[in-house]
């Protein structure tokens, strides 16, 4: 069984006065439209954010063909690595895509191949890392239990950087190279701002 958890607790300040997770992308929530594009590769979506976006982001995943659950933030506004441990705490697969809400592009392709790096190499994560250095945490595929250990810790000694839970872990660096030849780099482009949502919109 292989899971996805989609990270949304974030305040979207730089998108303004509105929860970009559920803002209508070419007519759908954002949330949903990498919510569909998950459906292929996984078993089971899980939802992470506040306990106020859960109505909203719960009405923009109505008639969704997986199972959704939430996992809802205890402590709100502890970073991304935070919601990527609640979430995972929450999954039934042994692996899980973690995935951010604001990647609407990403390609089930790009999933399916992490999934099968850290599957066949036995890891606690498959990591892709791109020329220009970023590793994309929010876009990696997790074994969920020692990941999600690792983010408890990593928080209980008050470190809340996005590479901290994984200094304890066993874990690969899936190259852009890689990535590249499986799918789309585009699956990395994240929505941030007003402006890159008008943008995107043309692309769907
Ligand atoms: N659970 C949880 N998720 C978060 C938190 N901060 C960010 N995220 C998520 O992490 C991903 C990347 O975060 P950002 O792009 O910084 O999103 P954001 O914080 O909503 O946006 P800005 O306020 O404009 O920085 C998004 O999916 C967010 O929803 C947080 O404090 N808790």
């Amino acid at each position: 069984m292989r899971s996805a958890v989609v990270i949304a607790g974030g305040r979207s300040t730089r998108f303004g006065d509105a929860d970009k997770a559920v803002a209508r992308l070419a007519g759908t929530p954002m949330i949903r439209r990498v919510a569909d594009r998950l459906a292929a590769v996984v078993d089971e979506l899980v939802v992470n954010c506040r306990v106020d976006q859960r109505a909203a982001i719960e009405a923009a995943m109505a008639d969704y063909p997986l199972s959704v659950r939430f996992a809802l933030d205890d402590d709100t506004d502890e970073g991304p690595m935070a919601g990527i441990g609640t979430g995972l705490a929450a999954c039934e697969g042994e692996y899980a895509v973690v995935v951010a809400c604001d990647m609407p592009f990403v390609d089930p392709d790009v999933v399916a191949y992490l999934f099968e790096r850290a599957e066949d190499e036995g890891v606690d994560a498959a990591v892709p890392k791109l020329d220009d250095g970023w590793y994309q945490t929010t876009q990696a595929v997790y074994r969920t239990e020692a990941m999600a250990t690792a983010c408890e810790n990593a928080l209980a000694r008050g470190d809340r950087k996005i590479l901290a839970p994984l200094e304890e872990l066993e874990w690969l660096v899936v190259d852009e190279a890689a990535i590249d030849v499986h799918g789309d780099l585009d699956t990395f482009e994240n929505l941030n701002t007003r402006e890159e949502f008008a943008d995107a919109q043309s692309r769907f």
